[in-house]
């Protein structure tokens, strides 16, 4: 669906600018402009609300969040006027929910649709000038991002990678009218959360389809379908402790780690755990299970080898069952992807499985694709599951220049540097919602996202309370954020993983664990002392209140 935007004049002034249509961006709008009455506008590169769920239309393309909780929970209305189909809803269900959520509070008249925000000045005099593409520049005393973590798609510099004649598509821009690939051959590259959502999809109509896959992962069935009516009635009936329940939890949804950990129960505990988990479907074995998974090779082995074995159940020829069983990274420290049928795929005659990891993508050709042992492979249409430059890469794509002309992403150039994951030191007023060195990607996002827009609304009441211009992190409290961030990510085996949560699916990225561990409810409750202490660690016009012990204190160590 085209939206329709309203001719802005070429030059104007607003309180706030607000980058991105998504989730992040819809709430922030309506938390400033309703419930805050600041003028407000947004900017949006694409042609209508959604974020990832308007670019991200591939087949099987849905949440791996369970959907009562892939949602707002702001406004108990909202909660009580839409009901989703499934368990896991689907793009164009979240995308509908999300148009929903644009009508139903007025949205659009403040968006301005198809463009793109190219660069954030900010003026000595406490103000930052925003220009976009279509050459409009706008004035605003706050810029608040809301670009999303997963939204920079990624293509890898495959040689020849525009030489190939058929169509390419990415799984993240993929076509609005959709793909129809049947009868024909096709490639894919990548084995990744995406790429195990399309699969089966794909499989059922092409001819042929080739799997190019670097990382092999540990993939937990979704378990979809229709949920119990009943089940849903006192879901919508308990909006309160749900909101209360998710916004205290670990990880944003309703699961909680075993007391024990997987190495002090018995094999038979162990094992009757997961199989129960396992069939449940749903993140529970990797957020709901053995917290020393996450400490202890050891405890995560024997996890492993219960999925392993899974795999290899299910998957017909050994070979191929090698090649889909992961090595060399322990479970849980890459995401978690959910399946409705992947492994099974894989016993289609048609559906092959190629490891690029061994013998590498050499080159994109004319018809297909090249591997580094001159093996060559001839399709129809070609399919880049290849994921995203996470976290850092949508804001990094924007010329953000701070004090001095600074800029972020030279900042940021040895990894991101902040505090909280929601601001960064010599960028004032600019805030970065679900951002880098926040709980963002390791959590259900929309309850993470709520949290961030409800504290950029409290920040700016209050500066306008105080009279006050401009808010940022010192310089001391965001480098004991980025060493605390690094110290807690050391304690843990996310580090000793290939992923891009450590940045490291994109040449020459920095090698660093991208998002904060302290987890959603610890996180939550930490920013709110933050703020009940007088914004510790955070300088208003220019005085500085120092943050106490207690933010660089890991909950979980305790
Ligand atoms: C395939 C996929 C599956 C996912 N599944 C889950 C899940 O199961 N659970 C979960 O919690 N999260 C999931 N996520 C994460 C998902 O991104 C978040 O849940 C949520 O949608 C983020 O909302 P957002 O508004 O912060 O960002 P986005 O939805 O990414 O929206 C950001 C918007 O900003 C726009 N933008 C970026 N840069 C600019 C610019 N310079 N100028 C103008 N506009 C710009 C983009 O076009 C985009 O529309 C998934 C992500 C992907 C890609």
């Amino acid at each position: 669906m085209t939206e329709t935007t309203t001719g802005p004049p070429a030059t104007s002034t607003v309180d706030a600018v607000i980058i991105g249509a998504g989730f992040s961006g819809l709430y922030m709008l309506h938390k400033l402009r309703d419930e805050m009455g600041l003028h407000a506008r947004v900017f949006e590169t694409g042609d209508g609300v959604g974020g990832t769920w308007y670019w991200n239309r591939y087949p099987g393309a849905r949440s791996d969040s369970d959907s009562y909780i892939y949602g707002f929970t702001f406004d108990r209305d909202l909660w009580e006027s839409w009901e989703w189909s499934e368990r896991y809803p689907e793009s164009h269900e979240i995308r509908g929910y999300l148009e929903h959520v644009a009508d139903r509070f007025d949205l659009r008249r403040d968006i301005t649709f198809g463009t793109r925000v190219v660069s954030a000045t900010y003026d000595e005099d406490s103000h930052w000038r925003v220009v976009t593409d279509q050459g409009e520049t706008v004035t605003a005393t706050y810029v608040i991002s809301a670009v999303g973590a997963l939204s920079a798609s990624n293509t890898p510099p495959f040689e020849g990678i525009d030489t190939f004649a058929g169509p390419t598509f990415h799984t993240g821009h993929w076509p609005h009218e959709g793909v129809d690939f049947t009868g024909q051959r096709v490639g894919m590259i990548g084995s990744g959360a995406s790429a195990v959502q399309a699969t089966p999809l794909i499989a059922a109509q092409a001819s042929e389809l080739t799997v190019f896959q670097r990382t092999a992962n540990y993939i937990i069935p979704a378990n979809n379908g229709p949920v119990d009516p009943q089940v849903k009635a006192e879901r919508r009936e308990d909006w309160a402790g749900i909101r209360e329940r998710i916004q205290q939890s670990n990880f944003g949804f309703e699961l909680y780690l075993q007391e024990k950990g997987a190495a002090e129960v018995s094999d038979d505990e162990r094992e009757a755990l997961l199989e129960d988990f396992w069939n449940r479907g749903g993140f529970h074995i990797w957020l709901g299970s053995y917290a020393d998974i996450f400490f202890s090779t050891e405890a995560n082995d024997l996890v492993r080898r219960f999925l392993d074995r899974k795999i290899r159940e299910t998957v017909h020829d050994p070979a191929t069952a090698d090649l889909l069983v992961p090595s060399g990274y322990p479970f849980g420290c890459k995401r978690n992807p959910l399946d409705s049928g992947y492994f099974e795929t894989f016993n289609e005659p048609h559906v092959h499985l190629v490891d690029v990891k061994t013998n590498p993508i050499a080159a994109i050709t004319g018809s297909g694709l090249r591997l580094a042992d001159g093996a060559e492979f001839e399709f129809d249409a070609l399919v880049l599951a290849t994921g995203f430059d996470a976290m850092t890469g949508p804001l990094n794509r924007i010329d953000i220049r701070g004090r001095g002309g600074q800029l972020l992403r030279e900042k940021w150039a040895e990894g991101p540097r902040t505090y909280l994951g929601l601001m960064s030191h010599d960028f004032p007023n600019l805030f970065t919602i679900t951002g880098p060195q926040s709980p963002s990607v390791l959590s259900n996002m929309p309850v993470s996202i709520e949290q961030h827009v409800d504290l950029v609304g409290r920040i700016i009441v209050d500066l306008r309370e105080r009279g006050a211009s401009e808010i940022e992190p010192t310089k001391e409290a965001e480098d004991a954020w980025c060493t605390y961030n690094a110290e807690i990510a050391n304690a843990t085996l996310f580090p000793t993983a290939d992923t891009w949560y450590m940045g490291a699916n994109i040449p020459g990225k920095p090698r660093q664990f991208l998002p904060n561990l302290d987890f959603v409810g610890p996180y939550r409750a930490k920013c709110d002392q933050i703020a009940a202490n007088g914004w510790e660690g955070f300088a208003i016009d220019g005085v500085a209140t120092p943050a106490g012990d207690h933010v660089y204190r890991w909950a979980l160590a305790s």
